[in-house]
């Protein structure tokens, strides 16, 4: 029996060809195209650095696992870079939950985000144990923590008149529909990718949902600073300037409002 370290013993092997361009790297574009998760982390440190200083808080420092994790497994396409690929993703979705999540959207039995943590603690050691068993399920499982996202963007959206709020999330829903969409068609449709030579859909993936989250990084963190910290008025700005055609949203925190 293949050690789980060994190359090729994933239970997903994605549609870009094996071994096409390189000995040692399984698949060569879903690997360099990681890169933008790497990228991901300072870009969003640096754009939301007033928020990062309120609120000693940010939890995407654990999207860099994710990018090392989802770089060893397609470099190997090993069942346990499968693993960690989804693990590492699972842990940063779980942390995100614990302290983004408004207590308005704690479901009707939880008092508290103590109660609430424990809550998400308890789901993830179980999605944890289900990843060990069907590690190709759990995909479409953390896919679907998207659709949450979504809803729970919608219901902010009806509090909130600002048209740039309701902008940069038309910006994050339309990238995310884009990736989504090459994630699904490079699994389901690979048969005509291969017909047509054109097999790098998942590596558009990698790149598309990190251009989505550098939308809804900025949108999440709009909304927490209105519940969390009211002493400042929460801007979402464009960097570098709102008149360039690419410029990447981030939040900026304006003066506190004056206390009588
Ligand atoms: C401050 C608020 C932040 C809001 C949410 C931020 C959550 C960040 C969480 C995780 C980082 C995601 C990193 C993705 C790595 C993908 C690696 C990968 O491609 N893995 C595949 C195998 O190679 C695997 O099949 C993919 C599994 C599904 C991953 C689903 C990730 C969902 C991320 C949520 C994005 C929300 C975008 C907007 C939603 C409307
Ligand atoms: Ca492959
Ligand atoms: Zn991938």
């Amino acid at each position: 029996m293949p050690s789980a370290f060994a190359y090729l013993t994933s239970e997903v092997d994605w549609c870009e060809g094996n071994f096409e361009h390189s000995e040692v790297i399984a698949e060569y574009y879903n690997t360099i195209s990681n890169v933008s998760f790497f990228l991901l982390f300072p870009i969003l440190l640096y754009l939301n650095h007033q928020y990062v200083q309120q609120r000693r808080l940010l939890t995407q420092p654990v999207s860099l696992f994710a990018g090392i994790f989802s770089t060893y497994y397609h470099l190997t396409l090993s069942y346990v870079g499968q693993l960690l690929d989804e693990l590492s993703i699972l842990w940063t979705l779980a942390l995100t939950y614990t302290f983004w999540i408004p207590k308005c959207y704690f479901p009707g039995f939880i008092k508290d985000r103590t109660q609430f943590v424990c809550l998400v603690g308890i789901a993830t050691i179980v999605c944890t144990l289900m990843s060990f068993i069907k590690p190709a399920f759990n995909a479409y499982l953390l896919n679907s923590i998207s659709l949450h996202l979504l809803y729970l963007t919608c219901q902010e959206l009806k509090k909130c008149s600002n048209p740039r709020v309701h902008r940069i999330a038309a910006f994050m829903v339309m990238w995310w529909m884009l990736a989504i969409s090459c994630w699904l068609s490079d699994k389901w449709f690979c048969a005509f990718w291969q017909r047509i030579n054109f097999c790098y859909l998942h590596s558009f993936w990698h790149v598309l949902i990190s251009i989505a989250l550098l939308y809804c990084c900025p949108l999440f963190i709009y909304f927490d600073s209105r519940y969390e910290i009211p002493a400042f008025e929460p801007e979402l700005q464009y960097w570098p300037s709102d008149s360039w055609p690419i410029a990447l949203p981030y939040l900026a925190l304006r003066t506190p409002y004056k206390q009588c």
